[in-house]
């Protein structure tokens, strides 16, 4: 994939830490525009928080940072595993931008389609083992950037799901299939067409999260679940995720442009604006307030 060059300028080189942490060996961190990464290079873990005020929402600029991360971390044969989590510790993520859905130019919405695309086909796809530490609410894009982890830690008192149909929206079916390998079919069928948000025992019970840790413990967690997983021999665990996986990803690179095509005709609606209008007043006046 070719990256703009505007975009490029938001990564800036990994930098050793100028301290050694107690327990941390070879620690690297770096800092893009709105990511913190912390590198372990003893364990090949890093650490990724979405750190893009207010909400960690997704617009074209972030999810073009993100995949560049993870083309970074792709090809850094000393990383084996990534763990997914926010600098917030009240939202993991808003979802997709929703200015970016509102008013918007043709071109530009093809394009945010197309790297959130790219985004989903890296992280589903991912070599490394992935869990996401979910620290805050994750309604719609960021329950799909949860789903495409390995595994899911969530902490109390947040919510979770594809709330899509709530907001008269039918999410695409790359995101239906990710809710349908997680939870099964039936689960699934009920939490998308409702547009359920579950709170964070909800989405525990159906098997949407799959451990319920207080905020605070949950990176600790996360880093001993992945302890776990990179037991395995790397090769072994790689090609077992990539056949499992394989098909629900093969069908969304053999309809790619014309899920673009569908998004776009039905972003663009006059009814579809209208309706993402009102959605857009609501939740700035729930701010104000
Ligand atoms: C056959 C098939 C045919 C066709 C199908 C084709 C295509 C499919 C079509 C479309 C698919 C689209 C899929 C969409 C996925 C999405 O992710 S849409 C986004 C969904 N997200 C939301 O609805 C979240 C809304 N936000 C919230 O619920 C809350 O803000 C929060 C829980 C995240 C945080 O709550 P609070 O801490 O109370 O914060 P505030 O609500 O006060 O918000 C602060 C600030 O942030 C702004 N904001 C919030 N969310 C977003 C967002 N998603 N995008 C942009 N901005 C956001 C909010 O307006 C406030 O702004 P200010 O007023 O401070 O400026």
């Amino acid at each position: 994939m070719i990256w703009g060059r505007r975009a490029l300028q938001h990564v800036k080189r990994f930098k050793r830490l100028p301290f050694q942490p107690e327990g941390l060996h070879r620690c690297m961190s770096a800092a893009t525009q709105n990511l913190v990464v912390e590198m372990d290079g003893k364990s090949g873990v890093a650490v990724v928080k979405l750190n893009k005020p207010p909400v960690n929402s997704f617009n074209l600029e972030f999810l073009t940072e993100i995949n560049i991360l993870m083309e970074k971390l792709e090809n850094d044969k000393s990383c084996r595993g990534l763990i997914l989590t926010s600098n917030n510790n009240k939202i993991f993520s808003g979802g997709l931008d929703i200015m970016e859905m509102y008013n918007p130019q043709p071109d530009r919405l093809a394009e945010f389609w197309r790297t959130l695309q790219g985004m989903w086909l890296s992280l589903y796809g991912s070599r490394l083992a992935t869990i996401a530490a979910i620290n805050g609410h994750s309604p719609a894009g960021g329950c799909l950037t949860a789903l495409s982890c390995d595994y899911r830690i969530m902490a109390p008192g947040f919510t979770i799901g594809l709330n899509e149909t709530q907001l008269g929206i039918i999410p695409p079916f790359w995101f239906v299939e990710s809710m349908i390998n997680v939870t099964g079919q039936r689960q699934a069928e009920v939490c998308c067409q409702k547009g359920l948000m579950m709170t964070t025992e909800q989405a525990h019970s159906i098997g949407l999260v799959d451990d319920v840790v207080p905020g605070e413990a949950i990176l600790e967690r996360a880093h001993n679940e992945m302890k776990n997983w990179l037991k395995v021999p790397d090769f072994a665990r790689q090609l077992t995720k990539r056949q499992i996986r394989k098909p629900t990803m093969d069908r969304l690179i053999a309809k790619r442009d014309e899920d673009i095509q569908n998004f776009v005709q039905f972003i663009t609606k006059d009814s579809v604006q209208k309706a993402m209008g009102v959605y857009i007043d609501q939740l700035k006046n729930k701010a104000k307030k």
